[in-house]
Parts: structure tokens; C-alpha cells; sequence
């Protein structure tokens, strides 16, 4: 279907309330991949956008948010977990902040619609692969600039010159965040941040957190979740390091399906990024100690795993079924 149909379709029923979507949309246990229905999250990033008040604030047009959230879905690819479902869930984990803890009280309104916007554009045009992250999300930066070049769905054409800018400032620091390496590079002072050891919170470090919260926010829903989306994440590694080895280079053991023990993985991977944001996260935002609670339960399930499959053998095709 057209854009233009499709914008008018989202816009023709009037903007539903989220407990229309489903009543615990706004609760921070829901689990955003739950929705199939591509259009549904079409119109649930359009419900998120004037929930969180920014339609208003910002005097969007609607027909232009329209068209932009369907230019962005159109923007993704279709790899088995860097996909359009992947950037709608990284977003309603934002939209969950939002709702469900003060971050108003530590960023400014323009900081928060700039980490919404870059949650819903940080992996435009992922191909699957992740030669090497810094190009990476570069790439998906000048992606976002193009969709909002594209004609009828620049969201922030009412801007001042001023604004305008920062926002684009904005969005290119939080989606260079979501470059893990660049995580791991400012992880120590994000830690920092929160003993207060600098006293003020360092807004760039606190939007670099939350993005990384929210890209790996799929590991703070339940166990069949976190199954679901180990599966997608080593069959797009598997099929990556499958075609790296077809010209005749090595894949890194996490790519290799020969080689890869998927349990020891996730646990080095959970201990070495996700716990470590998720901690911090714990101690600025206490709301958020459920989730805390959630990954440790999954990193010693993992553990449980690990050691089970290693005296019987790990069943090596991919799939992750037989976890439940
Ligand atoms: C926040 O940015 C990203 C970017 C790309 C990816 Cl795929 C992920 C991501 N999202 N969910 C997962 C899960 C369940 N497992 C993963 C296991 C390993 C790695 C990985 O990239 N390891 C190498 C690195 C430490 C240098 C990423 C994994 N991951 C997050
Ligand atoms: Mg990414
Ligand atoms: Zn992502």
C-alpha cells in the first residue's frame, strides 16, 4: 500500500488512547513483541509519540508524523533480529521510561523526544551484519537525516534554526551511543555518574545509558522473550560468520555456528554489558529494580543451561526451542 493511503488510514480513526492497544501497555513488564500486527505498531509509535505529550509541545503535524513513522518502519530491513520490530520495541522501552519513571526530572523535553526519535531510527538500514559497529551506526545516523530530507516527513521542520540543530546534535551523539564498543568505552564514567562522584547528572552520559537500556531491553521481559530473541540475534550472527567463512575468513567464535556455546555467550554478555547497565540503572531510577531482578534470574538460568547441555552436548542447529 502507498504511504499516502497508509498515512491516511493511521490518521482517518482519530489517535486511540494506549489501553485501546492493550491495558498494560504502559506497564513496564509489557512486552512490546507481543504486537504481530506491522500496522498496529505503525499506530502504536503515532499513540506513543502524543502520549508522551510531544505532538502538542512540539507542534508536530500529524500528516508529517504520519508519513515519517511509516518511512522509518520502511527504512528497516528484514534480518532475522535487526529489524523494524527490534527499533519499535527499543522505542516503547522509552516510552515505559517515560511513563514509568522521573526521567523528566533529570533530562529536558527536547533530550527526551530525541532519545524517542533516535530509539525508533538507531538501526535504519541494518543489513544483518556487524563488520564493524563505528561505521555502523554512522550509517544509521545519515539514514535518519535522509528520512527526514525526504519530502513530507520532517517532524521538526517548525523548528527554530537553533533547535533544530541541537536536536540533530542530539540524535547523532545518542545513535553513535548504540556502537557497544562506544559503550564500553564510557562505561566507567557512566558508573561514575551515578555515585554522584561529579555531583550533577552529565545528560550526554545519562541519554547514552538510556539508549543502551533500551536497545537491550528485550533482556528485561520473561524467560520466553529472552529465548525468542537469543534465536533471532545467532541466526543473523550465524548466517554472518556462514558467509564470512564462503571467502574464506574465520568468524569470531560468537558468528561461528561450528564453534559458538550460545549459553556461555549469553552469560559473558549479560555479565559484561547488560548487568552492568541495568545496575546503574537501578541506582538512579528505583522503579526499575524489577528488571534488575528479571536479568539475574535469566543470567543464572543461563548458567543452569551452561552446564547442563555441557555434560550432555548442545543441540548445535540454532535453534533454542527445547530452553523453555
Ligand atoms: C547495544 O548494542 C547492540 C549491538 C548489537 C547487538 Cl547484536 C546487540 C545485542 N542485542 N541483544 C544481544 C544479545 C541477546 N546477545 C548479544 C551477544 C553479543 C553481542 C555483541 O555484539 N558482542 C560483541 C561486543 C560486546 C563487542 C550483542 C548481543 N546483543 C546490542
Ligand atoms: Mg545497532
Ligand atoms: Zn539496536
Amino acid at each position: 500500500m502507498k504511504v499516502n493511503e497508509e498515512v491516511a488510514r493511521l490518521l482517518a480513526g482519530g489517535i486511540p488512547s494506549v489501553d485501546q492497544i492493550h491495558p498494560c501497555f504502559s506497564e513496564i513488564t509489557y512486552i512490546p513483541r507481543s504486537l504481530t500486527d506491522a500496522e498496529t505498531t505503525t499506530v502504536c509509535v503515532f499513540i506513543m509519540f502524543e502520549a508522551m505529550g510531544f505532538i502538542n509541545a512540539y507542534k508536530i503535524n500529524r500528516n508529517t508524523l504520519a508519513r515519517f513513522c511509516l518511512m522509518v518502519k520502511k527504512g528497516y530491513r528484514d534480518p532475522p533480529y535487526h529489524n523494524w520490530m527490534h527499533a519499535f520495541s527499543v522505542a516503547h522501552f522509552c516510552f515505559l521510561l517515560c511513563k514509568n519513571v522521573d526521567v523528566a526530572n533529570y533530562l529536558e523535553d527536547i533530550e527526551m523526544l530525541a532519545l524517542f526519535v533516535s530509539c525508533l531510527c538507531h538501526d535504519l538500514d541494518h543489513r544483518g551484519t556487524n563488520n564493524s559497529f563505528q561505521i555502523e551506526s554512522r550509517h544509521h545516523f545519515a539514514q535518519t537525516i535522509s528520512v527526514l530530507n525526504t519530502e513530507g516527513c520532517n517532524i521538526f521542520e517548525q523548528f527554530s534554526r537553533k533547535d533544530y540543530q541541537r536536536m540533530l546534535d542530539l540524535m547523532c551523539d545518542i545513535i553513535l551511543a548504540t556502537d557497544l564498543a562506544h559503550h564500553l568505552r564510557i562505561l566507567g564514567d557512566i558508573q561514575k555518574m551515578v555515585t554522584g562522584k561529579n555531583g550533577h547528572t552529565h545528560h550526554t552520559l545519562l541519554l547514552c545509558l538510556l539508549m543502551s537500556s533500551c536497545d537491550l531491553s528485550d533482556q528485561t521481559k520473561d524467560w520466553r522473550n529472552t529465548c525468542k530473541v537469543a534465536e533471532l540475534i545467532y541466526r543473523e550472527f550465524f548466517s554472518q560468520g556462514d558467509s564470512e567463512k564462503a571467502m574464506g575468513n574465520r568468524p569470531s567464535d560468537m558468528m561461528d555456528r561450528d564453534r559458538a556455546y550460545i549459553p556461555d555467550l549469553q552469560i559473558s554478555f549479560m555479565e559484561h554489558i547488560v548487568v552492568p547497565i541495568f545496575t546503574v540503572l537501578k541506582g538512579l531510577f528505583p522503579p526499575l529494580a524489577v528488571l534488575h531482578e528479571t536479568i539475574s534470574s535469566s543470567q543464572s538460568r543461563w548458567k543452569r543451561i551452561s552446564q547442563k547441555y555441557r555434560d550432555q552436548g548442545f543441540p548445535g542447529n540454532g535453534s533454542l526451542e527445547f530452553l523453555e
